[in-house]
């Protein structure tokens, strides 16, 4: 015992139900948590933590890797209030690696400096690299190239490796295979290394030296993962090395939760943890204690669905509390307009505050219309996008002034700001800095150092370049500053506060004030960091910041949100929008049944975050990218239990004659020729009125039909056949002079002529989205007569 208890241990375990208990209680040897939404994992993982501690184990013994550093931090203060003052590592994956490979840096071949490049920063990398070896291809896209390579690394493929791949032989295989291993070694000519390689490195570095790794497992002898669901194979070799010794490896997590197959994340690990320690000792939590019985029955017949799954029983001794409800607004302005009044009447009521609300979407491109609404109300909001700043132009170019003092080998960094502000120092004369460093084998900073020595290089730009690195030199010198100073200095030296500051534009102004706002951040950090928080680990902090990171928990505002930032995070009032084919399940699932399935899972976050009232949402008509058109609602709202919800629709607006599918392909069914005239475009909405309701209670709605007829939710399968349907919709004759139609791109329109005869009948039709007029041959067109009331 280290005297460290600061609790008897009867309180640690009290607030505890006997299956937490259990796995709290644990101590050597390796645990699997199953957990469900809202069973309490991540209090058992503190309180273990406290546990091991005060059972003597030493607190630099235990390493407990988080997904996000807004749940490390949340972690860190529980563990404070159990055990106070012990220092126990926690972090995320990514720190973690970043930690070690800055001890190690010298055996993967970087320096213990390196930079940490963004996916901006790697694709521009990747270009270049494309560009060097004459590898760009019109079969495929940068892009796909860099998603191959990142795919290759999160299964740790190294470059030599890469022929053993399924891909090798395909066009893009062969293009990968050449392209990877010239990006990796200019990412280490760069001393850089992109979020992939953090974890690829430290695998590689783990399993090439085995005296590195037997010293890090004798270092963290007891190891806890949560959301182990989310992990990739490279994340799985690293905690699997650390666990060879010392086999304490206690991993938590819900497979109904993994969200981030797009990322790599292996569903398997969790499923397969079993075999890998056939000695596992496994723990089942399946009490919820966050959600109202109606909410979890709802997200429990929806994960049902998915056929890949472990089944498991969710439930609760919490109330029934009310049921789930869903609403059919007329379109996406409704949504948010009657969503942002209700918060503010339940505010008003003094029934809730601003910050128990949460808004969730599936796109953060969602967020505008809503962000609009509660402005509207005059309610409070944050939008947790937290990757979204360190993404502006103007962030991203300061921070890159700081990876340059920071790592002078960093290129990338060099060609975002030797010309920013301009200083006139042209394309050409990169271009040949770029090559002169090449062929030296040197950074592209000492090649500029070297200016007067490249042949071709004029004397002006020769003389530009050398005053550059004189700044750069000169913002050397105070590398030891405060973060808050150095970025002070960048701002001044280099001009970049100046060239704001004279600009009349309000852009430019906004600009300025997100450069206050990251100076605010550094004086945060140095605050955190008195004994001299050095630069490094302020660009450490702000490379692998997640969207999460960006939720106040302290703040009185609405919360605004994807699903995937939701995850671990919890609200009283919860609501769903956009629940609608395309946007929720994603296009790019469509046709993929595995992605189908991780939809699915996005959506039972989403609704386990709620813990008394859930509303899901969707709207006839949406403007998403610039253009109106009517929407299908999401399929998996047909296979939730509706009759135990409480249905809303509008009474009034456009009514649909009968659903069809907006996903066939579109825009191939009107004629550009002929000489129509074109208005010029509005961005105005279509907006219908009067906005009521009406509700069916879910009492009622179990002796009636739930949704009239013509709002009905369509399955999967029936959208399925109508894409197949490929027969006119509806006969030529049908269509009149002046009637309504809508279109499933272009949306409501009004046929203002009609000509031809026959199959060659065609309308012309002026939409009201933008006002523009486009002609159809009514014997292919995908238009639908409505009736408006
Ligand atoms: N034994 C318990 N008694 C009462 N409340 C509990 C208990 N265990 C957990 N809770 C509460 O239940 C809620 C969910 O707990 P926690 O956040 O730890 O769950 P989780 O399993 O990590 O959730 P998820 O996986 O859905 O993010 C929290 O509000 C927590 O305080």
């Amino acid at each position: 015992m280290d005297g460290q208890n600061n609790l008897p241990l009867t309180d640690l375990f009290a607030s505890l139900t006997e299956a937490q208990r259990t796995a709290v209680a644990h101590i050597d040897g390796p645990m699997l948590t199953l957990a469900g939404p809202g069973s309490g994992k991540t209090r058992v993982v503190t309180h273990r933590v406290a546990n091991l501690v005060r059972q003597g184990i030493q607190a630099r013994n235990i390493l407990a890797l988080t997904f996000t550093n807004k749940a490390a931090d949340e972690m860190r203060q529980r563990l404070a209030a159990l055990a106070p003052g012990q220092p126990v590592w926690m972090g995320t994956f990514h720190r973690f690696c970043v930690r070690t490979l800055r001890i190690h840096a010298p055996l993967v071949g970087l320096s213990e400096n390196f930079s940490i490049y963004d996916m901006d920063d790697s694709r521009k990398l990747l270009k270049l690299v494309l560009a060097e070896e004459r590898l760009e291809s019109t079969h495929a896209s940068p892009d796909s190239i860099a998603h191959a390579i990142s795919a290759a690394k999160n299964n740790l493929v190294t470059p030599d490796k890469y022929r053993e791949t399924a891909l090798y032989g395909s066009t893009l295989g062969s293009l990968v295979e050449r392209a990877y291993p010239a990006y990796q070694r200019a990412l280490l000519r760069a001393n850089a290394v992109d979020f992939d390689d953090l974890l690829q490195h430290v695998a590689v570095l783990l399993r090439e030296n085995p005296d590195v790794r037997k010293q890090q497992d004798a270092k963290y002898k007891y190891i806890l993962v949560d959301e182990y669901q989310d992990t990739n194979l490279a994340q799985y070799a690293i905690i699997r090395a650390l666990s060879i010794d010392y086999p304490n490896l206690s991993v938590t997590g819900d497979p109904d939760q993994s969200i981030y197959g797009w990322r790599g994340a292996n569903v398997r690990n969790i499923l397969e943890f079993e075999k890998d320690f056939p000695n596992v000792k496994v723990v089942r939590l399946e009490q919820n204690y966050r959600s109202t019985q109606s909410i979890l029955r709802v997200a429990d017949v929806l994960i049902a669905h998915n056929k890949r799954r472990k089944k498991k029983r969710l439930w609760t001794e919490n109330p029934e509390g009310e049921a789930v409800r869903l609403v059919c607004y007329p379109t996406h302005t409704d949504e948010a307009e009657q969503i942002a009044s209700q918060i503010a009447t339940a505010v008003r009521q003094g029934k809730y505050r601003p910050r128990d609300f949460a808004i969730f979407f599936r796109t953060n491109a969602l967020s505008r219309q809503f962000e609009h609404a509660l402005r509207e109300q005059v309610l409070p909001y944050q939008i947790v996008n937290g990757l979204e700043f360190y993404q502006r132009m103007e962030i991203k170019d300061v921070m890159a002034y700081l990876h340059l003092l920071n790592n002078q080998r960093d290129n990338v960094a060099l060609r975002r700001v030797i010309n920013t502000p301009t200083r006139g120092i042209g394309k050409s004369t990169i271009t040949k800095l770029q090559e002169y460093a090449s062929h030296r084998g040197l950074s592209m900073l000492d090649a500029a150092r070297q200016a007067g020595l490249i042949e071709g290089l004029p004397k002006k730009s020769a003389v530009a370049v050398a005053k550059f690195v004189a700044l750069i030199d000169k913002l050397s010198e105070s590398l030891t500053a405060e973060v808050e100073q150095i970025v002070g200095m960048v701002l001044s030296e280099s001009g970049y506060r100046e060239v704001l500051q004279n600009s009349e534009s309000e852009e430019d102004q906004e600009r300025l004030a997100n450069l206050e706002e990251l100076l605010t951040a550094a004086r945060q950090f140095d605050m955190h960091n008195p004994q001299g928080g050095k630069l490094e680990h302020f660009l450490e902090e702000t490379s692998l910041v997640s969207d999460t990171d960006a939720w106040s928990s302290d703040t009185d505002r609405v919360s605004l949100m994807t699903m995937h930032a939701a995850k671990g995070l919890e609200f009283p009032v919860v609501y769903i929008v956009a629940c609608e084919q395309g946007l929720l399940p994603h296009e790019r699932s469509r046709h993929d049944e595995e992605k189908l399935e991780e939809e699915r899972r996005l959506l039972f976050v989403g609704l386990t975050r709620a813990r008394q009232e859930l509303q899901l949402s969707y709207a006839q008509y949406r403007m998403f990218r610039g253009i109106n058109a009517p929407t299908i609602p999401s399929h998996f709202l047909q296979e939730l239990p509706r009759d135990e919800m409480r249905l809303q629709e509008p009474k009034t607006g456009p009514r649909r004659l009968i659903d069809f599918d907006s996903q066939l392909p579109a825009d191939d069914d009107h004629l550009d020729e002929g000489p129509i005239e074109h208005a010029a475009a509005t961005e105005q909405d279509i907006s219908f009125e009067p906005e009521e309701f009406s509700q069916i209670e879910p009492s009622e709605a179990r002796k009636k039909p739930q949704l009239d007829k013509r709002f009905s939710l369509m399955s999967g399968a029936d959208l399925l056949t109508r894409q197949a349907d490929t027969g006119p919709r509806f006969p030529p004759n049908v269509f009149k002079h002046g009637m309504n139609v809508l279109h499933p791109e272009h949306g409501l329109g009004t046929i203002i002529a009609l000509g031809g005869e026959g199959p060659k009948r065609t309308a012309t039709v002026q939409f009201a989205s933008d006002n523009r007029e486009r002609r159809f041959f009514l014997i292919h067109a995908k238009l639908e007569p409505v009736e408006m009331e």
